[in-house]
């Protein structure tokens, strides 16, 4: 039987692309019992019924899903930050890394607005962000007139599936019109449809550009750490995660625990506090918040 991945879904059907065309899918009757439900960027087997017509047969293990928008298979972020309007912010950079790292999902730190940041703001800016580069991630810098945006894109979009993300108005769907020109998107418009309350569900599809798949909808409009649990945190700083087996403890977790090599490097400078600040900032709020059976949503 065929099978092709899902580019989009609209009013129970699914547009699963194989061999370059669309086929309209229904998904299999059984799969509501069984709590099944198929999202843009599944890997599906489907069967054909008529020329474009089919039934999804079944769901393919997923490498990760996202709930808004939701959406299946995520390889990359676009983590986009503005160097001002709004400020270039530390902690919203460290909370978006561990979310995204937390769904094995590969950042990518875009920042946008030089052209309005002055050079006391640019060299603040570009020391702060020096660091992450340091430690692995990379980083681009795009401008709102940069004619060779796609050019200088491609070689992350290539070969991977993609959502941007980050602040309102830090200049995501201005980016998403650069690489997807049909999208025609206005700017400010995501922030609207996005600011209707979550339980608007916006459709989202995956476009191919520059060899890859970019979502017209950018990802993680909420960053909190509902699903992280405590143990789980240290891996998503990566620079704590590169020494934690120097640790003398197994599964340090870097707070009142003697040897610890996070906290030695810390203290030498090699680890910038503002990083293990927010480290502990989030442990906290992951140890505060309600046992799951005690909330409503
Ligand atoms: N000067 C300058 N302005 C930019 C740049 N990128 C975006 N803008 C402007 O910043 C404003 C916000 O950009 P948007 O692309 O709407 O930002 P967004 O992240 O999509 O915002 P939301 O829809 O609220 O999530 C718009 O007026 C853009 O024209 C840039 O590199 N330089
Ligand atoms: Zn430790």
């Amino acid at each position: 039987m065929p099978e092709g991945q899902i580019r989009k879904a609209i009013s129970g059907f699914y547009y699963v692309e194989k061999d370059g065309d669309l086929i309209q899918c229904k998904g299999r009757g059984v799969f509501r019992n069984r709590g099944i439900h198929p999202l843009v960027g599944d890997f599906v087997t489907f069967e054909v019924e008529g020329e474009n017509d089919g039934t999804i047969t079944s769901v393919h293990e997923r490498s990760n899903e996202l709930v808004r928008p939701p959406i299946a298979n995520v390889d990359q972020a676009l983590l986009v930050f503005s160097i001002v309007e709004p400020d270039f912010s530390l902690h919203l950079l460290d909370r978006f890394l561990v979310v995204v790292e937390s769904f094995d999902i590969q950042p990518v730190i875009c920042l946008t607005k030089k052209d309005l940041a002055s050079d006391a703001e640019m060299k603040k800016a570009s020391e702060a962000i020096s660091y992450y580069e340091k430690i692995g991630y990379d980083i681009v810098q795009t401008f709102i007139d940069d004619v060779d945006l796609p050019a200088l894109l491609k070689p992350y979009l290539e070969g991977k599936t993609t959502v941007l993300a980050g602040q309102s108005g830090v200049g995501k769907s201005t980016l998403l019109n650069t690489v997807l020109p049909t999208l025609g998107l206005k700017t400010g418009e995501i922030s609207e449809a996005l600011g209707r309350g979550k339980h608007t569900t916006r459709h989202v599809e995956l476009h191919e550009v520059a060899g890859g798949l970019v979502a017209d909808t950018p990802g993680f409009s909420s960053l909190d750490f509902d699903h992280i649990e405590r143990e789980e945190l240290p891996r998503t700083f990566i620079d704590m995660e590169q020494v934690s087996s120097q640790c003398k403890f197994r599964g340090c977790l870097h707070l009142k625990e003697p040897k610890c090599a996070v906290k030695e490097l810390v203290e030498n400078g090699e680890i910038p506090r503002h990083r293990y600040d927010h480290y502990l900032q989030f442990m906290q709020e992951i140890t505060d918040r309600k046992p799951r059976y005690d909330r409503n949503d």
